[in-house]
């Protein structure tokens, strides 16, 4: 593989960029974060002693890189590498995008934190999104996208055409501005 995922990608404290670009440790106090302890059927929201709701993390791991490379192993030792090319990989993420879909069709909208879901649907979810990334990744590998990288640069060019100051609380598109 092309690079060393655990010196670039950013995702074992070396880069912490969130959403909106600012460093964690500047985000507000309703936004705190804290470790959940990596379970794959989180527990939902808790609230911190102010009695506003926690935002919910990552585990530190593991890295996109390490999930690269545990796939390869994974395709390697079936000989599935063979059926493994690009577009084969696109149409099995989007298979695996369509059964989380499913899992959300038919409820209406639903709140964060997923509120009435049992045990067993949040581990289904889990799983098909973990199917999606699974596949992402691999789609990624294959085009010789250096995904931990990618999403840093991409993510400067959506501060730089979403300034906060500009679009804060406004969902709309960026064409859609005036100025
Ligand atoms: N040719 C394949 C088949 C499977 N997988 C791996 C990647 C996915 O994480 C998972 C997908 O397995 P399935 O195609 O069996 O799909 P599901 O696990 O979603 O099962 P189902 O479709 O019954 O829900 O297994 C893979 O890498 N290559």
């Amino acid at each position: 593989m092309a690079t060393d995922g655990k010196k670039v990608c950013g995702l074992n404290g070396e880069v912490s960029v969130s959403s909106n670009g600012q460093d964690e440790s500047k985000l507000s106090k309703s936004h705190q974060v804290v470790a959940n302890g990596g379970t794959t059927a989180a527990p939902h929201s808790k609230l911190n002693g102010a009695g506003r709701a926690e935002r919910f993390t990552f585990s530190a791991g593991p890295t996109m890189e390490d999930i690269r490379r545990m796939q390869a192993e994974f395709t390697d030792e079936r000989d599935w590498n063979q059926f493994h090319q690009p577009r084969n990989l696109l149409l099995a993420m989007v298979g695996e995008v369509g059964e989380v879909s499913e899992l959300f069709q038919w409820r209406g909208e639903v709140a964060e934190g997923l509120p009435g879901w049992s045990d067993s649907e949040r581990e289904q979810l889990a799983h098909e999104l973990s199917d999606v990334l699974i596949y992402l990744l691999e789609l990624a590998e294959k085009c010789h996208v250096d995904l931990p990288q990618a999403v840093l640069r991409k993510m400067a060019l959506n501060r730089l055409k979403y300034p906060a100051a500009k679009v804060h609380g406004s969902s709309k598109k960026y064409t859609e501005y005036q100025d």
